[in-house]
């Protein structure tokens, strides 16, 4: 099979198909050295081709369990070789592969220039031209304004219903399995509700903590998700990862940014500002908080200085940059989900209206 990948800067870049299929997104890189299947189906790569630095990828196979979510999220997937359990699997899911490419070139070019789109074309009878067509027709990151709806649980869920620990509203904005199973190992009874929820219906479980997930794309597309964390501000607990970090920022009065590269791996640095302790984390992310508003940064990435911990004992608010339920990664920074619930516990009721 051919395959072509025809990128923003005018490359255009052949290979060798695995699975075929034409498609397009935003050319990011991992440098993650395990955890593909739990990267495949994370829904925060959704519209994004993602490529693998690490050059071989699938030598533990392909199992279910590990699995972030129900369907692969990449549009499409690039390694410099993935072996034959990891091709048939995207195959089956319609999500084009390749690989017998030079990915050091493609990971420079996105270091150097930062994130950009891309154009994919594989099959039998692809040509340059084909990935050029997917490519003119590419849109931007930050233009997929409905993208919560492409990853976002359709109806409300419950976990652990009936259970007595704290009851946590998640908004999900395409949240991983692995953050969910992380709060239901704690006891807590987990409200999965849709991103565009109403506050009031979320209200109506009565949350000890509103969490908001994990998820793909620009946080300022998260319209009505920011609306429900304005209206629980300062009543109930708020917590929030990755995505939900930056909604919950820019929902509170600060702003969020593109960065070039963004941070994709499982060897991040993070320096804990007040005891000064660096903790290596799990990251993928592409934007980033800017001005944290009423928020004190209280943890920073020791690579670039970015925020990666918010915190606010007014307003009950504890956030994290980074990924603390790993899947894939280390596990230094589990203890969030002890802090998140702790915060349940001291919690003050809900005012009425
Ligand atoms: N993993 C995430 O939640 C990603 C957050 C956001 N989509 C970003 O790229 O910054």
């Amino acid at each position: 099979m051919d395959a072509y990948v025809a990128m923003e800067d005018g490359r255009v870049v052949s290979a060798r198909g695995r699975a075929p299929g034409r498609t397009r997104g935003e050319l990011v890189f991992t440098t993650a050295y395990t955890g593909y299947e739990e990267s495949l189906t994370d829904p925060s790569y959704e519209e994004q081709v993602l490529t693998f630095s690490y050059p071989l990828i699938g030598n533990y196979g392909v199992r279910t369990e590990r699995f972030e979510s129900e369907r692969v999220h990449p549009t499409a997937a690039v390694a410099r070789e993935f072996t034959d359990d990891v091709a048939e699997w995207l195959a089956e899911e319609g999500v084009p592969a390749l690989d017998h490419l030079d990915t050091r070139d493609l990971v420079t070019a996105v270091r150097d220039e930062g994130a950009m789109k891309c154009g994919i074309a594989v099959g039998e009878d692809v040509t340059p031209d084909d990935a050029r067509a997917e490519l003119a027709a590419c849109e931007g990151m930050s233009d997929h304004v409905d993208i919560g709806d492409q990853v976002s649980v359709g109806e409300q869920v419950v976990y652990n219903a009936g259970g007595d620990g704290a009851t946590v509203a998640l908004l999900d904005c395409g949240v991983k399995g692995s953050i969910v199973s992380s709060l239901v190992d704690r006891g807590a009874t987990v409200h999965r509700f849709p991103h565009d929820t109403p506050a009031g219906a979320v209200a109506d479980v009565d949350p000890d903590v509103l969490f908001v997930s994990n998820g793909p794309g620009d946080p300022e597309n998260f319209g009505a998700t920011k609306a429900v964390v304005r209206e629980f501000a300062g009543e109930v607990s708020i917590a929030g990862i990755c995505l939900g970090q930056q909604i919950v920022a820019s929902a509170l009065g600060g702003t969020t940014e593109k960065m070039t590269f963004g941070h994709r791996g499982v060897n991040q640095p993070v320096m804990d500002l007040e005891s000064g302790r660096v903790v290596m984390t799990t990251q993928n992310h592409g934007y980033t908080v800017a001005d944290p508003g009423p928020l004190e940064v209280t943890q920073i990435n020791v690579n670039d200085d970015t925020p990666e911990g918010l915190e606010s004992d007014e307003l009950d608010v504890l956030t994290r940059q980074y990924h603390p339920e790993a899947n894939p990664g280390p596990e230094d920074t589990l203890g969030f989900f002890d802090d998140v619930l702790g915060m349940a516990s001291t919690r003050t009721p809900m005012l009425a209206d």
